[in-house]
């Protein structure tokens, strides 16, 4: 835990603004190896804040521990308003407002969007989709789950199994599902990993729409992604912090050239 005591100690985040996440002292231990080695960080509240870093850096430890999904062995959480989330299970962190997108591989092939997208509204967290709920119970979320397959461009494909689906509708329907929740927080891993230069376009348009009102931190490797849409870049290396900034900042700075851009990023 940082000097500040819950729910008082929300100083200022780089830029002015009170940050809506707030790690301090985070580290997650694997037999020894310190995959996230006591990172510090904000998250500026209505931004969008990327994590890049190079292979094994620790990116995925860091979103898997600010998720829930793994437990740090040492440091906080802290989200505005003074809840500590670091220890908690992902569907509480969830209910608290900080959700991430959901895999591909947690999709159900036979089930369509629109009725994926209806579980996850039916569903407190949307994360414990362990019964099948009834066609009626589910049916007055029909509306929202056409506005939400709307919105991230699926409307015309609601109705197909989602096995069928092309890979980037698959992501988008992950979108999708997070935003049935509603989250204050929404967390991205990787959202344009594997995908060509039109769904990598249109997914980057889809964030800057959901931005909307809510915190986004990813998770991304294309840094012309990462320039576009990120209001801050925190580098990671080593399991810690090595550079934050704006991206026109970061991408001069001689050690994260070093250690992940290279040159060619320098030079634009
Ligand atoms: N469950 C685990 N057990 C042991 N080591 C792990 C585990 N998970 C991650 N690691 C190690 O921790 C380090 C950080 O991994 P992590 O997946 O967080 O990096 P990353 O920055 O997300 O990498 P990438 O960009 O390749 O996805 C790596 O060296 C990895 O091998």
């Amino acid at each position: 835990m940082g000097a500040d005591p819950v729910g008082s100690g929300h100083g200022a985040a780089p830029g002015g603004s009170v940050p809506i996440l707030r790690v301090r002292g985070l580290s997650r231990e694997f037999r020894g190896f310190l995959a996230v080695d006591g990172v510090d960080l904000d998250i500026a509240e209505g931004s969008v804040h990327a994590l890049v870093g190079p292979n094994g850096a620790g990116k995925t430890t860091l979103f898997n521990l600010l998720t829930g999904f793994l437990k740090p062995s040492a440091g906080s959480v802290l989200l505005a308003g003074g809840q500590e989330l670091a220890g908690r299970s992902p569907e509480a962190i969830t209910r608290l407002g900080v959700a991430r997108s959901f895999q591909i591989t947690s999709l159900f092939a036979e089930l369509t969007p629109h009725q994926h997208v209806e579980l996850a509204l039916a569903s407190p967290t949307g994360l414990g989709w362990r019964f099948w709920r009834s066609d009626r119970a589910l049916a007055r979320f029909a509306e929202r789950a056409e506005e939400l397959l709307d919105q991230v461009g699926l409307s015309g494909h609601g109705h197909v199994p989602a096995g069928s689906l092309p890979y980037g509708s698959k992501r988008a329907l992950e979108l999708a599902l997070a935003l049935a929740l509603d989250p204050k927080v929404l967390l991205l891993d990787e959202p344009t990993a594997g995908m060509g230069v039109e769904d990598v376009d249109r997914t980057s348009e889809l964030v800057r729409k959901i931005r909307a009102g809510r915190t986004v931190v990813l998770v991304e490797h294309n840094m012309n992604v990462v320039a576009s849409l990120a209001d801050r870049v925190t580098v990671l290396q080593h399991g810690k912090v090595l550079a934050e900034g704006p991206y026109a900042e970061i991408r001069h700075d001689p050690r994260v050239i070093t250690a992940y851009l290279g040159d060619s990023h320098a030079a634009r």
